[in-house]
């Protein structure tokens, strides 16, 4: 063979590689959104870097003042714009955890920790459902198919308002499933409007837990019950152990967190507001199976993903930033699994909580 069809075939053959890298490999475990379609949300390609470096000098330190604190919605809809097409990539339609199950997918633990709230909330047909912070709608669809319900959500981020319509479309349950972009401290939505309510890893984002709790008495029905998964911090933290704060403080900085709350403090908030506590326990404690494996097993993956965010970069089909947003979404993955391996963190503090029926109409 003669140097041309040699440098023809070596050409052939990279352009092959470079194809199954991106379009094949380029897509995680869920298949849908791949590498190539990197978008950053609402963000304009030419903003990106900036609007990562305004986010990550907003969130690099814990927030302490009042003023911060009224900031924090609107970087957290920055960090939306910034992390949604990782996430949907790399992790799937579901933003949150849930406890591995032995022989089953990832997908199907998923699923049962989302179905789990069915049961919880009692959610039923003809029942009107609001899910608080929902993301891309992975669990409204998963809780709508499985309950009957109507379920609402709420996100701050219009580009997940666009993603979740269409994943709702394409799932034909767009009939039951409606979203709306708003903030969960003040919604749109009537009093006593709703059966019944849930968050999943969503409420760890308001700077008061009481005010989003406020919210969501408001809005349920008297008698209606309302379930969250909380991310707080365990009674194992020490905050006097500089590795439990950097563990923290990573976790916070890299998830647009204005301050982990500790476990017993959630139950006190609801009662605060009104709600009557039915239950609340940490979902992550044995029997459950780890949370955090999921995290720990694809270093290969980001390794992988890191190299193909970095060519389509190069290549312009990804804005500048995205190395960066990635690179974040790593570090936080490791300060994660260290909060799960040393139990002084949890994603899954479950708390449920009953609006009475005689103080509603007071
Ligand atoms: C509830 C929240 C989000 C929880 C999780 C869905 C996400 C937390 C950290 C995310 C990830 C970390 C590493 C990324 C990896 C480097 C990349 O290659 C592929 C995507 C990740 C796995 C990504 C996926 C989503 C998370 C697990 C918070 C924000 C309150
Ligand atoms: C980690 S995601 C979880 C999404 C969804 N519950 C799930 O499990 O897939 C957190 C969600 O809370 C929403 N959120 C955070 N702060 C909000 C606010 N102030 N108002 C409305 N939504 C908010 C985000 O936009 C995002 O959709």
């Amino acid at each position: 063979m003669d140097t041309a069809a040699l440098l023809a075939t070596a050409a052939v053959f990279a352009a092959g590689v470079l194809y199954w890298f991106i379009w094949v490999m380029g897509s995680a475990e869920v298949k849908g959104k791949r590498a190539v379609d990197l978008k950053m949300g609402s963000i304009t390609k030419d903003k990106v870097q900036d609007k990562y470096k305004q986010y990550w000098s907003f969130f690099r330190r814990p927030k302490d003042t009042v003023e911060s604190s009224e900031k924090v919605p609107a970087f957290v809809d920055t960090f939306y714009n910034l992390v949604t097409d990782i996430y949907e990539w790399g992790w799937g339609q579901s933003f949150h955890f849930s406890p591995s199950v032995p022989n089953r997918s990832h997908r199907d633990a998923t699923r049962i920790h989302e179905e789990r709230v069915v049961d919880l909330i009692k959610a039923s047909p003809g029942h009107r459902i609001l899910d608080v912070g929902c993301g891309v709608g992975g669990p409204m669809r998963a809780i709508a198919a499985r309950s009957g319900s109507t379920v609402v959500g709420i996100t701050i981020n219009e580009y997940q308002v666009s993603r979740a319509r269409s994943h709702n479309r394409k799932a034909g349950l767009d009939g039951a499933c409606e979203v709306v972009c708003g903030n969960f401290l003040e919604m749109s939505f009537e009093d006593c409007s709703f059966d019944g309510a849930y968050s999943i890893e969503a409420t760890c984002h308001a700077p008061r837990l009481e005010d989003v709790y406020a919210e969501i008495y408001r809005v349920l029905k008297p008698g209606g019950l309302y379930v969250s998964y909380e991310w707080v911090t365990t009674g194992l933290f020490r905050a006097d152990d500089p590795k439990h704060v950097e563990t923290i403080q990573g976790i916070e900085r890299g998830d647009a967190l204005p301050g982990l709350r500790a476990q017993d403090q959630i139950a006190g908030v609801a009662r605060k507001v009104g709600f009557e506590v039915v239950v609340e326990r940490d979902l992550a404690l044995p029997p459950a199976g780890p949370w955090w494996t999921r995290l720990k097993m694809g270093r290969l993956a980001y390794w992988r993903n890191h190299v193909l965010v970095s060519v389509m970069t190069l290549l312009r089909l990804a804005p500048k930033g995205v190395v960066e947003v990635h690179e974040m979404l790593y570090e936080t993955a490791k300060h994660l699994t260290n909060g799960g391996e040393t139990g002084i963190f949890t994603p899954m503090h479950m708390i449920l909580c009953r609006k009475p029926i005689d103080k509603a109409s007071s």
